[in-house]
């Protein structure tokens, strides 16, 4: 017998209209449920039963089990979007596309990016040098994480400045787009945007995009395979022997882009707030750094520097801990799924992993879950935490295939600017708004100070 506690919103509707953002946004409707239903509630979205869980062992469950490998079907728009790639696409297709593609992440071709990271943060210190402030940070770091991923994943060079430009302005109105989609189920519909003048901007946005990724891949397939293993070139290599089609490999170099894109931005970008917002930290984190690199300046970070920056790591930590990228993950199950408390999920549920409440239960993380702490992470603290209690990145087969990727960037990035700056921000934590549009987004972004550190000579 499935029955659970929750919100059953209206008839026929259940909680669509909660999730449209017009009273609430979706990641509040969600902490919400959780808040008064407790860690393993059910709602209802149109007529699909949302079960909405911040249990670990239940997240456990989910993840770790075959039949709970598909996306929910919340994710359907991303077709319209960004065609359909690893992120929501469903078994059997999924299982291949992920084995073809797993190589692409192997740490040989991680360290290979490191030169490119590195020369990609020069420049964005050389920004920074001109500024006193940032108004926002965010947009200044989404040109650099866009101009690192296109280099990394497709292979365009930071000079090919026009595609870049014509890339971002496509993604950004792409994104906006699915967002609406995936909070409004009902403008996925062709007519209903074409009544809402909303059908013919995206269109075109995601045309130029078609044009300008089949146009690459041309330009791959004319040329011998140089040896390179980056994503775009194995994409290629699996077009010429048949096994992706031309749409597969349009649509999982869109997913690539997407994937990376956000994400890594708002890692860093958020790390550097919360760093502004509770200077102490900062500190400890500038003293790490300045005994690694004492000449400051434009160095390059190495990766046996990464694995060296224990203070950094417990930073980056704690910043996807309250901040995670992506706040609600959604899966369904394609059999009826045994559950550690004795519930049977029944085929077909849409399991929605809120795992901004989770990172914040009190119950594991202590009184102060809900404040800015590294020392969360310290191994003394975190060894008796539950494997399930901190899933930036989910876990299982299914998690996130860039999670490497993600994390040697965001650990470059942030050495190379917290040793050369000082950034503060009159911004207080406590008034942080938050909201999910697919990707953890704040409803204002706080302007930050930047002071330069002096070079130790
Ligand atoms: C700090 C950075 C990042 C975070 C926190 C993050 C987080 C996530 C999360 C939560 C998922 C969903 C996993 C699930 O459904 O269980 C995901 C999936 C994915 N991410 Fe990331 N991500 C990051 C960086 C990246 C980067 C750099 C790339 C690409 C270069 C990337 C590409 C993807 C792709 C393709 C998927 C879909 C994987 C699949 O379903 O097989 N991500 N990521």
């Amino acid at each position: 017998m499935f029955k659970l506690p929750g919100r059953m919103g209206y008839p026929l509707l259940g909680i669509a209209l909660d999730l449209t953002g017009t009273k609430k946004d979706p990641l509040e409707v969600m902490n919400d449920i959780n808040v008064k239903y407790g860690s393993v509630a059910l709602s209802w979205l149109l007529h699909y039963p949302l079960f909405v869980v911040t249990d670990p062992d239940i997240i456990r469950d989910i993840l770790m089990s075959p039949h709970c490998i598909n996306k929910s079907k919340v994710y359907r728009p991303f077709k319209k979007a960004i065609g359909v790639g690893l992120l929501s696409s469903g078994n059997p297709e999924w299982s291949v596309h992920r084995k073809h593609l797993n190589p692409t992440f192997s740490h040989k071709i991680l360290l290979s990016f490191i030169p490119v990271f590195n020369e990609e943060v020069n420049k964005l210190l050389e920004q920074f040098q001109q500024m006193d402030e940032c108004p926002d940070v965010i947009s200044v770091l989404q040109e650099f994480t866009l101009t690192t991923g296109l280099r990394t994943t497709m292979g365009i060079e930071a000079s090919e400045r026009a595609i870049s430009a014509r890339l971002k302005a496509n993604f950004n109105v792409l994104a906006k787009g699915l967002i609406q989609m995936v909070f409004s189920p009902w403008l996925a519909h062709d007519l209903i945007r074409k009544l809402y003048g909303i059908y013919e901007p995206f269109n075109t946005h995601r045309k130029d995009n078609e044009k300008i990724i089949q146009n690459l891949i041309k330009k791959k397939l004319d040329k011998v395979n140089s040896g390179s293993k980056i994503f775009i070139d194995q994409a290629v290599e699996l077009l010429r022997k048949d096994i992706f089609s031309m749409q597969e490999v349009e649509d999982e170099s869109n997913t690539m882009v997407v994937g990376a894109l956000e994400t890594t931005t708002n890692t860093i970008g958020y790390g550097l707030m919360l760093l502004a917002m509770f200077p102490e930290y900062q500190e400890r984190a500038y003293e790490e750094l300045l005994a690694m690199f004492p000449e400051g300046g434009a160095f390059d970070v190495t990766y046996a520097n990464i694995q060296d920056m224990a203070y950094l790591d417990l930073i980056v930590n704690e910043t996807m801990r309250l901040m995670a990228p992506g706040p609600l993950v959604a899966r369904e199950n394609t059999q009826d799924l045994q559950l550690s408390n004795g519930l049977v999920l029944p085929a077909g549920v849409q399991c929605v992993i809120n795992m901004f409440a989770l990172h914040r239960r009190r119950d594991i993380w202590g009184p102060d879950a809900d404040r800015f702490n590294p020392d969360h992470f310290l191994p003394s603290n975190i060894e008796d935490k539950h494997p399930f209690a901190f899933i930036p990145f989910t876990k299982g087969v299914r998690s996130c295939i860039g999670r490497k990727y993600g994390l040697m960037s965001t650990k470059i990035t942030l050495a190379k600017l917290l040793r050369n700056f000082k950034f503060s921000t009159d911004f207080k934590f406590e008034d942080l708004e938050y909201c999910d549009t697919l990707v953890l987004t704040l409803k204002r972004v706080p302007a930050l100070k930047i002071e330069k550190r002096q070079k130790i000579h």
